[in-house]
């Protein structure tokens, strides 16, 4: 499988407050990625990133390919604009290089599964929020990206909106779309989503560690990826400078640092995190 994208080490502050800590993470073609984690805690930021929209304080944004296309559905697309929907879908098209024909088939035929084709000619400036979402996704999605980047794209859609939206999305990734989104208590994406991931104090975890009562995170200084990597204890690791970070069930803790000793790894932390899915989303 390809790689479309890669994030190495991101880190994202905002005035002194960590947001995202030494976050890696590498996206294939057409894989669907979720990122989950509670208010505020950094899933817009990260996906500003990844799209190319907002810039990590260190760390890379690495697309393999240079000439990538990007669609990105913001958490609020912008409610005044003085376009109607045909007007503004046209000049993103021709800006994104659509041809005249393919542009205008398009438009229609979205226009359509998202049932606006009755506001096609109003101005988005007097849309519901529902609409205006609507026309937020349509922009994304237009130019047939490689990426497509959605945050909470299921806000104020209602029912026949969130469906098509569904297998839009299941259609693109079809087609070889990389998904990456954010969402909140639904269960909707879960068939198309291949793995989420979830932020937690500026870390990223993968999604697994939720079926955990608790997760401990230990840091370790002297030992390698190659050292831990094969423990089963280990649900997954990161590297802060030039340490590692173990994130291991608690019941399994006392054996991880047991290995840890045997290998003369030296232990710097231990502490919890709880994953409280429901309690925190
Ligand atoms: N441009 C900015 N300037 C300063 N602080 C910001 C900025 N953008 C986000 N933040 C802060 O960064 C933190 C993470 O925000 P972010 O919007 O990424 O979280 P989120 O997980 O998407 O939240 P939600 O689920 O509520 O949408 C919050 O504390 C937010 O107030």
């Amino acid at each position: 499988m390809n790689q479309l994208i890669e994030l190495k080490h991101i880190n994202k502050k905002y005035g002194k407050k960590n947001i995202l800590y030494d976050i890696s993470l590498s996206m294939n073609e057409n894989q669907v990625i979720a990122i989950l984690g509670a208010n505020g805690s950094g899933k817009s930021t990260f996906l500003r990133i990844a799209a190319g929209i907002e810039r990590p304080d260190r760390g890379q944004v690495v697309y393999p390919d240079k000439n990538i296309r990007i669609g990105y559905v913001p958490e609020r697309f912008p409610k005044y604009l003085r376009f109607t929907p045909d007007e503004y879908l046209h000049y993103i098209g021709k800006i994104s290089g659509i041809s005249e024909i393919e542009l205008k088939q398009r438009i229609s035929s979205l226009l359509h599964r998202f049932q606006l084709d009755k506001w096609r000619g109003q101005r988005i400036s007097g849309f519901s929020k529902g609409n205006i979402q609507k026309v937020g996704i349509i922009q994304a999605i237009l130019q047939q990206p490689d990426l497509l980047v959605l945050d909470e794209p299921l806000s104020g859609l209602d029912f026949p909106a969130q469906q098509e939206l569904l297998l839009i999305l299941g259609e693109l990734k079809g087609q070889g779309t990389t998904i990456l989104l954010t969402y909140h208590e639904s269960s909707m994406f879960e068939e198309i989503v291949d793995q989420s991931y979830y932020i937690k104090d500026g870390y990223l975890a993968k999604e697994n560690f939720l079926n955990k009562d608790a997760v401990k995170l230990i840091e370790v200084e002297g030992l390698k990826v190659t050292d831990v990597q094969e423990w089963d204890e280990v649900l997954d690791i990161a590297k802060k400078e030039g340490n590692l970070l173990l994130y291991v069930g608690s019941e399994n803790t006392n054996q991880v640092l047991t290995r840890i000793l045997a290998l003369q790894g030296s232990i710097e932390y231990v502490g919890n995190i709880e994953f409280k899915k429901n309690a925190e989303q």
